[in-house]
């Protein structure tokens, strides 16, 4: 079929990061590139109810708290308990920030956006709002997920959240249960303590976010319990009771939790439902997400999906670099250097929690000769000035080779300065000497990688 048989060489469902990556690498190679979004901005989930108001609420927590618990702010008498509202306040402008920016690329490469919901009619065409028809040569679904809403909980109790409606929490409560201790949990666990109020955290699992490292773990739960968090492990959901007064988890194990209100976090539903996919002949498995090969197609060539449609890892950085890759294949490119699989993990936890590559339980289980070397924030003189002495960073390497094979860092900047160790795994001198032999500024969070790789050498025999 020739060019004028389509409004369109690529179509894009969805503007979060994956749509925008997706669309931004095609237009920037010469396609002709369209977009879909139903929500009535741009940006996506992650702009308007995942990373950004997450991360710009954890910020204004974090930064109010420290200063209301400086002890020259005590002894000036100054105590406040500033209102969800006030907290919430710089999430908006840092959106309206996010949003405007992100449709001036749209806007400045000709990509037009079409506002409502795109359905599949057939192979080549969609519908937006079940009126217009667009024909295009290709797609991809950036469609991302939402909460997963099991049907015997009732979400439309006012006392009941999820990762969503808890941005809109009016009233500050004394207590939470949040249910599910994943990723999201646990940064709304560490958040909702840090503002004093109770928190009951349970885990459907037998510890918290298994894939890190085993010592990360044990720190980030020593340090949530010292905080006073109270974390159950290997509980299970029986039932939930909403009342006007708070919120009962009735748990399998015959224990009851009740408090203000209840943060239902035990993951997410691919939006695949409403796109018209049987008309396509593509199935998603029972959580919603499409099945891609390593170049993000579908069963269908022409169709891509990337971001958390796909499932795991479902971050906003990996979801940019999966658009960018099938922009790429559609453009006919191979996707060059982009490690795809390369995806460093950012926990914003208070400390936050970082990590790249091998954890020490993937080099046991693969029996490599690996040594470690450690490094204590206590001991670094920039976290002695800034107060932020809890944390650590340990470089996992091949005790032969001296190759760098993990990093893994809990504490203040964590989530920057694990970069550092990427970029040396990347690069071609990706031994721990880089950091024995380099010079770093004084005094950073960085000199952590120095200390860190010289106790690691000094433990090779
Ligand atoms: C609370 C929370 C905190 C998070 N924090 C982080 C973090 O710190 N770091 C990180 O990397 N990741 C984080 N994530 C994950 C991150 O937000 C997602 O991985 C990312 O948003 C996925 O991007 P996406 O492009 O796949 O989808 P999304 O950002 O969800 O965008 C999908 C878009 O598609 C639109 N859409 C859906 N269906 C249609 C349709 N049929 N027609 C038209 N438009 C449609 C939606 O309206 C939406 O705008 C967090 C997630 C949550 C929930
Ligand atoms: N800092 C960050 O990078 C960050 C922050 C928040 C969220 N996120 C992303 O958001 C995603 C969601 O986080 P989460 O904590 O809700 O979930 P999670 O994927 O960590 O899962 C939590 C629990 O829910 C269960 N579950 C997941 N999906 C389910 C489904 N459809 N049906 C039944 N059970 C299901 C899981 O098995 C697990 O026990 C994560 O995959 C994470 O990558 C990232």
């Amino acid at each position: 079929m020739s060019n004028e048989d389509f409004d369109f060489d690529l179509f894009v469902i969805g503007t979060g990061p994956g749509g925008e990556g997706a669309a931004m690498q095609a237009c920037k190679g010469g396609l002709r590139v369209g977009v879909a979004e139903r929500y009535r901005q741009i940006g996506g989930g992650c702009t308007h109810w995942g990373t950004i108001p997450s991360k710009a609420l954890r910020y204004t927590i974090t930064s109010t708290m420290n200063v209301l618990k400086n002890p020259v702010f005590r002894e000036l008498g100054i105590h406040a308990s500033p209102t969800m509202e006030q907290l919430r306040r710089g999430t908006e402008a840092i959106i309206g920030k996010q949003v405007s920016m992100r449709q001036s690329f749209y806007d400045r490469n000709n990509v037009p956006i079409i506002s409502g919901q795109a359905r599949f009619v057939d192979e080549n065409t969609i519908s937006i709002d079940e009126g217009e028809r667009i024909r295009s040569r290709s797609f991809v679904i950036a469609t991302g997920a939402r909460p997963y809403h099991p049907s015997d909980v009732d979400f439309a109790h006012p006392r009941i959240f999820d990762s969503d409606t808890i941005l809109q929490l009016e009233e500050k409560p004394s207590s939470i249960t949040i249910y599910g201790a994943g990723v999201v949990g646990v940064e709304y666990a560490s958040m909702f303590r840090n503002l004093g109020i109770k928190v009951n955290l349970v885990n459907t699992r037998s510890s918290l976010l298994e894939f890190l490292d085993d010592e990360i773990v044990d720190a980030l739960s020593y340090h949530l319990r010292d905080q006073g968090v109270v974390i159950r492990h290997n509980e299970s959901v029986d039932r939930i009771e909403g009342h006007d007064d708070g919120v009962v988890l009735h748990l399998k194990s015959g224990k009851q939790l009740k408090t203000d209100i209840l943060l239902w976090a035990n993951g997410r539903t691919g939006n695949t439902d409403d796109l018209g996919l049987e008309n396509v002949g593509l199935e998603p498995n029972g959580r919603g997400q499409l099945e891609v090969d390593e170049k993000f197609q579908t069963a269908k060539s022409h169709i891509y999906a990337v971001g958390d449609v796909i499932g795991y890892p479902s971050l906003a950085s990996a979801a940019y670099t999966q658009g960018r890759a099938a922009g790429m294949h559609i453009l006919g490119r191979k996707d060059g250097n982009l490690r795809i699989n390369d995806i460093p993990t950012g926990i914003y936890t208070s400390p936050e929690i970082s990590s790249v590559g091998k954890t020490e339980r993937e080099l046991t289980a693969a029996c490599v000769p690996y040594e470690v070397g450690q490094s204590q924030f206590k001991s670094l003189a920039r976290a002695q000035i800034i107060g932020a002495t809890v944390g650590m960073l340990k470089i996992l390497f091949h005790r032969d080779t001296l190759e760098v094979l993990g990093v893994h860092c809990f504490g203040a900047n964590a989530s920057e300065i694990i970069h550092i160790g990427q970029s040396v795994m990347n690069s071609k001198c990706h031994n721990l000497e880089y950091f024995t032999e380099t010079t770093f500024n004084y005094p950073t969070m960085a000199e952590a990688y120095r200390v860190a790789a010289l106790n690691g050498m000094n433990r090779l025999f």
